[in-house]
């Protein structure tokens, strides 16, 4: 199926990456929050990204007047009516998403793709609030979209084999590595690394070590690029506790339970990096 036009969902720090590398690629791309503040900081970001490869001769000034003129901007779901796939990448909850997922299903053209960004909800729930769950798939990108070559690929129950080689042909055309695999909570990326970020916030908790500490032993010892408290603040810590919640209820083993430092550092606003504080203090 050849697929020209896209639509992104939700303009945060995964909307904004995921419509940059489209743009980037070629395609045409709507990119779509509630309200046109939330897409002019999408496009911000778009813009900051872009800027600094050409300031490192990355990129020249004409080619990146030409991705961005790739872009456009939508604050209206209504803009679905004439794309060939949206890639939802709106907040990691299952209310909201059914809820696009279903005005999606009645808006875009009969054979649009409807993938999402989720981090760990299953597809095939997703897909069953919609009249074509066989068009309904996972495409999971990792943080920061630009830099990171892997996306996850997660059918769901019904995904037809020529849904999933279309996504896969898209993936590769976007320079990056697509991964097949199947639709169980936290599909295989969140399954693994998000308990062990839980139980990092758990050694802080217990008091183990300093946050410092904990995030120079896993740096140090591991070679992760990051610390595991410090990649928290990075996907955002809101994302973080749905992910485990999501893990906790899908398997119904307590080994998932989120720690309770991290509830509490939600309930507080403290969402990470895009929020100015997390385990960390960032300048926003
Ligand atoms: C939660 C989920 O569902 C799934 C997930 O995404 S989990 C999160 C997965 N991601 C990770 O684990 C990221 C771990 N961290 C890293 O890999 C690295 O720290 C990092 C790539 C983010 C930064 O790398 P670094 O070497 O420390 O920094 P730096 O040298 O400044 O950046 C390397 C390159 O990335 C780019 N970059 C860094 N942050 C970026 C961002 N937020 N957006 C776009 N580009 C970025 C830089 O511009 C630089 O590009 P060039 O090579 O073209 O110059
Ligand atoms: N953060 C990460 O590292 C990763 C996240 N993901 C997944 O990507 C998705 C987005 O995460 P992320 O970008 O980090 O989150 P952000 O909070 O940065 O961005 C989410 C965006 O979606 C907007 N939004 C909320 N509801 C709607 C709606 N009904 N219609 C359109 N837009 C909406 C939000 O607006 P508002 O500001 O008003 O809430 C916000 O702009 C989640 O499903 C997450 O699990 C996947 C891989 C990695």
């Amino acid at each position: 199926m050849s697929v020209n036009k896209i639509m992104v969902i939700g303009a945060g720090q995964m909307g904004s990456g995921i419509a940059q590398v489209c743009a980037a690629a070629g395609y045409t791309v709507l990119l779509n929050d509630l309200k046109q503040e939330f897409v002019d900081r999408g496009l911000g970001i778009i813009n900051k990204n872009l800027s600094r490869q050409v300031s490192k001769e990355k990129m020249t000034a004409e080619q990146m007047e030409e991705v961005l003129s790739h872009l456009t901007p939508s604050t209206d779901l209504n803009d679905a009516k004439d794309v060939d796939l949206v890639i939802e990448a709106a907040v990691e909850n299952m209310e909201i998403k059914s809820k696009i997922f279903s005005q999606l299903d009645s808006i875009a053209p009969a054979h649009a793709i409807l993938a999402s960004n989720t981090s760990s909800l299953p597809i095939t729930e997703i897909a069953a609030v919609t009249n074509r769950p066989e068009k309904v798939i996972g495409m999971h990108f990792m943080n920061p979209v630009p830099v990171m070559k892997l996306v996850e690929i997660i059918r769901g129950l019904a995904t037809t084999d020529e849904v999933y080689q279309t996504i896969e042909d898209i993936t590769k055309k976007l320079n990056k590595v697509p991964v097949e695999v199947n639709d169980f909570p936290g599909f295989v990326s969140n399954r693994i690394l998000m308990p062990m970020i839980n139980e990092a916030i758990y050694t802080l908790y217990e008091g183990v070590a300093t946050k410092e500490a904990i995030d120079e032993v896993m740096k140090l010892g591991m070679n992760h690029p990051m610390g595991p408290l410090t990649l928290a603040d990075f996907i955002g810590l809101d994302t973080c506790l749905y992910i485990m919640e999501t893990l906790h209820e899908g398997f119904g083993d307590t080994k998932y339970r989120p720690c309770p430092l991290l509830r509490k550092y939600v309930k507080a606003g403290w969402l990470g990096r895009k929020t100015g504080r997390g385990f960390y203090v960032y300048e926003l």
